[in-house]
């Protein structure tokens, strides 16, 4: 189902529902082992000899070395390995394959990344880290451990990132903590908080997050002292943003394309753009896959567009900051540099390129200024 398009999440859900034997245990066993098949989709079809669901399994388990043990035939295990399913060693494959990347997306990763290409595709094969942001506001980082400890969360400071924790055991717990339920903790990768920092706010600066979504930036900004007003193209995507402000203690503005232009100038606009989100193909790995040439030229021209928007909207001292979840050039700085040129008044003063690592997602930050 999945492999015809079905979205991950939706499918284990109904799965669930079907198979209600299942324990929550049992579930999330399941949905791991499906997030990582999508992961090294290619791979495993390789190792399994066909990119169907049982070949993509099949190559799983010979890449843990458990094939004889689970695919047995005996009772609920898959039926033996039959003729035509012969391993087959991942050296022979094609690059693509050995890097589970769709072949087309190879020169994006190698013109925004050269050596260590490949390395981050590897990466994005693997499972992404949990971190958490600290409301600096309400409590405090150490006390936040023992208090997690409490709720069975394991979780350590995170080195380069005030009021960052990252979860070593028990991250399925976070959601039902009592830190998480009363706004003493959110969950938010480490680049994230990496780059909100990285805005120097100070109190009191008025800020627009322009592509608001759910409001994990606003909410950062906004726990950094900042007076943050948020927007989205699509108001349901702030549907949660009121609550997760109450619950942190802090106050956001939600308003309406309309109301933008009588709300200017901002000290600070922030465009968290859509993306292809390739710097977080570890979470979303059905991403990968489905994106076409087609959608990333159709992203860059919203991106190119949405920078033109924040250009009306921010103060003549102000800055813009762009950021994105991608590590692409074509959606990080070759928009600054088309969007540079466009408008003329505008240079970068700054550009940040985290790549997926054990300390966090892949994400891109520039700011720039006006020139007069
Ligand atoms: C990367 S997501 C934002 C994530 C969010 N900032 C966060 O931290 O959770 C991009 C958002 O941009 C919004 N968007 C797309 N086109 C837009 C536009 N032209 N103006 C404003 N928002 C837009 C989408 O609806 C989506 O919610």
């Amino acid at each position: 189902m999945i492999f015809d398009g079905a979205t991950p999440e939706k499918s284990l859900t109904g799965w669930g529902r079907r198979h209600r034997f299942a324990g929550s245990k049992d579930r999330a066993a399941i949905r791991d082992h499906v997030f990582q098949a999508l992961r090294c989709r290619a791979s495993y079809g390789w190792l399994g000899s066909a990119e169907t669901g049982r070949g993509v399994m099949l190559g799983a388990m010979r890449a843990a070395g458990q094939v004889d043990e689970m695919f047995s035939g005996i009772a609920h295990a898959p039926r033996v390995v039959e003729e035509g399913e012969d391993a087959r060693a991942l050296e022979d494959a094609d690059r693509a394959t050995k890097n589970d990347m769709p072949a087309w997306l190879l020169p994006y990763f190698d013109s925004a990344l050269g050596d260590d290409s490949d390395g981050v595709m590897e990466i994005l094969k693997t499972r992404a880290g949990v971190f958490l942001r600290v409301n600096a506001a309400r409590t405090d980082t150490m006390e936040m451990i023992d208090v997690l400890a409490q709720d069975g969360v394991t979780a350590v400071p995170v080195a380069d990132i005030k009021n960052a924790l990252q979860v070593t055991e028990n991250e399925r717990r976070v959601a039902q903590s009592d830190a998480y339920l009363a706004g003493l903790i959110e969950l938010q990768d480490a680049s994230s908080q990496h780059a909100m920092i990285g805005l120097g706010l100070t109190a009191g600066q008025r800020v627009l997050d322009l592509c608001a979504g759910g409001g994990g930036k606003a909410l950062a900004m906004a726990a950094l002292g900042a007076d943050v007003t948020a927007h989205d193209i699509d108001p349901r995507r702030m549907v949660d943003l009121a609550p997760r402000a109450e619950r942190a203690g802090v106050v956001i503005e939600t308003v309406s394309t309309d109301q933008l232009s009588t709300l200017v100038p901002f000290d600070v606009v922030l465009v968290d753009a859509p993306c292809s989100g390739s710097g977080t193909w570890r979470r979303t790995p059905a991403a990968k896959w489905d994106l076409t040439p087609e959608r990333l030229l159709e992203l860059t021209q919203i991106q190119d567009d949405v920078l033109a928007q924040a250009a009306t909207l921010v103060g003549s001292d102000g800055t813009l900051a762009y950021a994105t979840c991608s590590v692409f050039d074509v959606e990080n700085i070759d928009r600054i540099q088309d969007f540079i040129k466009t408008q003329g008044d505008f240079k970068m003063v700054s550009k940040t390129l985290r790549r997926p690592c054990a300390g966090g997602d892949g994400f891109f930050i520039a700011q720039l200024c006006r020139t007069a």
